[in-house]
């Protein structure tokens, strides 16, 4: 066995190795000692290994490792890295190289024996490629130092780097005044894309190009003697605009300027367009200042240290004459500015603006008028520096004082006239109160009657409106009553408008007392009254209310001393059964009335489609005899009035006919209470008495006695204003002397407004007229009128001639009125006479003037003879034995 080195070389001592060996003419031992003096000498390690053991190393291999040179040999190889995962990586990178026969380098860390870690360069080759069991010899060297320099420099670098790529200022090394490195800030400074600054010469940077040269030559001679340099350029980017940039260089090496410079460029244009408004405020500001149209006043402790144009305008003085002095100055005295300053102080140390009006006091002495404004500007210094606005306001405030004035004066104006339209007002009230009684006197006295307090026809149209359109709502009925007390006129006429009067509201106040509440009872005028009964149910109600008015007007009415009695004639119509509307209602009921009053009155009657064909008869007739008037189709028949005692005819009453060329003759019954009615009865009157004064001239003309003619006056006729005239113009007309006019007029119509109608009856009395009471008996007379009216003759009206000998009553007041006459001294006679009987009774109560069918009917004037010689004359006198008496 061959002894070996701790290097794994054979041992020369007592070996083989020695110098006197030799293999093929070469000396291999001497060869070896100098292999082995390499090895031991070596400055870097020197290491062999063979199937992944170390197989020789030299010592400084063991030193790296820090192991004695002897713990090397036989190490296995993957002991001396950090890990097997380690060494078994290296394997893997390594063998394809070393079997290749290349040399295979590599840095790596290694472990020495004691656990640390050493950064080893490696360079390995195989002993033999071709036999791989030869090992591989692997040179090592410790680079931990270098490496560690190396991590430090990269470090640095990459720092560095980073600082570049990222800074927000533009970065640029120059070297022969061209950029060789720059940052990506500095290209987008310019406007370059990456990479496009490169090589771009200095010049082209700037804005100006002529002045470039020469910016650059001064900028670099300072750079290179101070080693930096700072300056503001207006610099140029590549889409033409330009910047203010501010740009700082550096020498990268003073020793060797050549080297180059390092510049960094910022952008400073916003920078420098806020310096331009800054500058440009300031002097819009100063611009202001002087031209405000405010004063403005700056002061420093209450000294002026500034003060613009209009404030010295303003206070009267010249250019800065105010500079310097004591605010005080502007004030009408010390006391005055002392008040004011106080005040002011609080608010702007405070910082507020203090605002305030106040006198000031011109150069000149003058006072004026200021609104004062002041500011602290000095917010946290000690001293005081407040801004101060004037504005001279001395017209506003002579204005606002006039102002004042003026409504001082107009209020003490509003006050005296607030107090005379008081007053006004309260007159005005009072008339207006007094107004609204009057006008509701009057809606009352519009819609009231007057004498019964009744609505009257206006206000019974609204309410009778009410209960229509209330029935039509509901459904129900509502009835109209018409109603009309029979006789009234007689009581009217016979017993005075007083009683009349009075029995009326009796009368009112019991058709009041007879339907409900929400009945209407009114009063159309005279006698007429008309009752709407509202909300019926049945035709029955309306029977029940009707029954109950005729039950309340049953007992007498006493008025004064008498009793009267009063019934009424009631017509009724039902809507909607008889009528759509009020009027209709109302005329129904009228017509339903009047057929109550011809069935005999104290009755009602429910309205008939007959009775309206009778209304419409009434109102056909009213017609055709306004045209019988115009047409002469009237004409007058006469009836004798004959004295018994005389055997003679003593007179004739003329009645009216119709002569109708259809009808034949008509009754003045038929169409008489027509023309009474509608006011025709004036012209036909007239016409009777001019016709009859007309018929006596032609008998006396054809030679017939003179006899008085009778002439019926109706009520309306003889109420008629210019009776009197009328009478007189046709008796001057016809030629007749006024003794031959008797005019007959009925006990009620002279029993009317008593006092007109003595002085008429005096008139028509001294005129030589004669003057009778017709239908005497039917109504009321005062025998005390009686006495004093110039009367001449009272007629026993027929109806107690027509039953004097059946009835006893009738008789006796036959022989009574015929018994007055006489102790009235009046002239009587008796009409209706149409029988022997009749004449005799007659005769007997001392009667002997009549008229009658029993002497004559009425006949035409053609028909004298009967009409002048009544054949019973004579008979009645051989009857009754008269012709002998005187
Ligand atoms: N049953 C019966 N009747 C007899 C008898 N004798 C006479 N008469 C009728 O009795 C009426 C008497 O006239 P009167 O009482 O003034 O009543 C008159 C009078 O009030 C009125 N009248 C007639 N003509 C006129 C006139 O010209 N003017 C006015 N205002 N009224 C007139 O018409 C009434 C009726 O007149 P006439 O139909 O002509 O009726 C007349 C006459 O024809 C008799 O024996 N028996």
């Amino acid at each position: 066995m061959i002894e070996r080195d701790p290097h794994g070389l054979p041992r020369s001592q007592g070996g083989f190795l020695d110098a006197s060996l030799s293999v093929g003419g070469h000396n291999l031992g001497q060869t070896l000692l100098e292999l082995r003096a390499i090895l031991e000498n070596a400055t870097i390690g020197i290491m062999f290994t063979r199937n992944r053991v170390v197989s020789r190393a030299n010592p400084l291999c063991a030193s790296m490792w820090g192991y004695e040179p002897d713990e090397l040999i036989g190490l296995p190889s993957a002991a001396l890295h950090p890990s097997d995962e380690a060494f078994a990586e290296l394997g893997r990178e390594a063998m394809p190289v070393l079997a290749a026969g290349r040399t295979y380098r590599t840095e790596r860390p290694m472990m020495r024996k004691d656990g640390s870690l050493f950064f080893c360069r490696i360079s390995a080759k195989a002993v033999d490629p071709r036999y791989p069991r030869q090992g591989t010899i692997w040179i090592m060297e410790d680079v931990s130092e270098d490496r560690l320099i190396q991590d430090a420099l990269d470090k640095s670098a990459r720092e560095l780097a980073g600082i570049f790529e990222t800074s927000p200022i533009g970065i640029t090394v120059v070297r022969n005044a061209r950029v060789v490195r720059c940052n990506r800030r500095f290209e987008q400074l310019l406007g370059l894309p990456p990479g496009a600054a490169m090589g771009l010469s200095v010049e082209r940077l700037f804005a100006r190009g002529d002045e470039a040269a020469a910016l650059i030559s001064n900028t670099y001679d300072e750079l290179l003697a101070q080693g930096y340099q700072r300056g503001e350029f207006l610099l140029l980017r590549s889409d033409g605009s330009e910047f203010w940039a501010n740009c700082s260089g550096h020498v990268l090496d003073p020793a060797d300027p050549a080297v180059g410079t390092v510049w960094l460029v910022e952008d400073i244009s916003r920078q420098k367009a806020a310096e331009a408004q800054l500058k440009r405020a300031l002097e819009q500001q100063e611009t202001i200042f002087d031209n405000a149209a405010v004063g403005i006043m700056l002061t420093h402790n209450r000294t002026i240290v500034r003060a613009n144009r209009r404030l010295e305008e303003i206070f009267g003085y010249g250019p800065d004459d105010l500079m310097g002095r004591l605010a005080s100055v502007l004030h009408p005295s010390e006391e005055a500015f002392g008040r004011v300053r106080e005040r002011a102080l609080g608010a702007i140390r405070q910082g507020e603006t203090f605002i305030i009006e106040i006198p000031g006091q011109c150069k000149d002495g003058r006072h004026i008028w200021l609104r004062v404004t002041g500011r602290r500007t000095d917010q946290e210094r000690s001293s005081l520096d407040v801004i101060w606005i004037f504005e001279d306001i001395t017209e506003r405030h002579l204005a606002e004082r006039a102002l004042v004035q003026a409504r001082d004066e107009l209020e003490q104006r509003v006050t005296e006239r607030t107090a005379e339209l008081a007053t006004a007002n309260a007159q005005l009230q009072g008339e207006i109160f007094e107004r609204m009684q009057t006008e509701q006197r009057i809606w009352h006295l519009a819609h009231h009657d007057a004498l019964t307090g009744l609505p009257n026809r206006a206000l019974l149209h609204d309410r009778l409106g009410q209960a229509l359109a209330q029935a039509e709502r509901k459904g129900r009925r509502a009835a109209v009553l018409f109603l009309d007390l029979d006789r009234f006129k007689s009581i009217n006429d016979s017993l005075g408008h007083a009683v009349g009067d009075e029995l009326l509201k009796q009368v009112a106040q019991r058709l009041g007392g007879a339907v409900r509440s929400v009945d209407t009872v009114s009063r159309l005028g005279g006698d007429e009254f008309v009752v709407v009964l509202n909300d019926m149910i049945c035709v029955d109600d309306v029977v029940l209310v009707a029954e109950k008015i005729i039950a309340a007007l049953g007992p007498p009415v006493r008025v004064d001393a008498h009793d009267l009695r009063v019934t009424p004639s009631i017509g009724i119509s039902i809507y909607p059964d008889d009528g759509s509307d009020a009027m209709q209602l109302m005329k129904n009921a009228d017509t339903a009335m009047y057929h109550a009053k011809s069935l005999g009155r104290n009755n009602f009657q429910f309205f008939t489609a007959s009775m309206n064909d009778e209304a419409i008869r009434f109102f056909n007739l009213e017609n055709r005899l306004r045209a019988a008037l115009d047409q002469g189709e009237l004409v007058l028949h006469y009836q004798p009035l004959v004295d018994l005692r005389q055997r003679a005819v003593v007179g004739m009453e003329a009645l009216v006919r119709w002569n109708d060329p259809e009808q034949g003759m008509i009754a003045p019954g038929e169409f008489i209470p027509v023309a009474e009615e509608t006011g025709l009865i004036l012209p036909l009157g007239e016409w009777v008495l001019r016709e009859a004064m007309r018929q006596n001239r032609v008998w006396q003309e054809q030679g017939y006695p003179l006899l008085p003619i009778s002439v019926n006056l109706s009520p309306r006729q003889f109420r008629q204003r210019g009776l009197v005239e009328t009478i007189r113009a046709i008796l001057a007309e016809t030629g007749q002397p006024a003794r031959l006019l008797e005019l007959e007029i009925t006990e009620g119509a002279l029993m009317q407004e008593v006092g007109e109608t003595l002085s008429k009856l005096e008139e028509l009395a001294a005129m030589g007229v004669r003057l009778t009471i017709d239908d005497f008996g039917t109504g009321y007379s005062s025998l005390s009128y009686l006495k004093r009216f110039p009367v001449h003759k009272l007629k026993v009206d027929q109806s107690f001639t027509r039953d004097l000998c059946e009835d006893r009553e009738d008789a006796a007041i036959a022989a009574a009125i015929i018994g007055l006459a006489h102790s009235l001294e009046l002239d009587i006679l008796a009409e209706g006479v149409e029988t022997a009987e009749q004449l005799s009774m007659l005769m007997g109560y001392g009667c002997h003037k009549f008229q009658g069918y029993y002497f004559s009917r009425p006949l035409a004037p053609s028909q004298t003879d009967t009409l002048f010689h009544p054949s019973s004359i004579l008979e009645g006198a051989t009857d009754w034995g008269l012709v002998a008496s005187p």
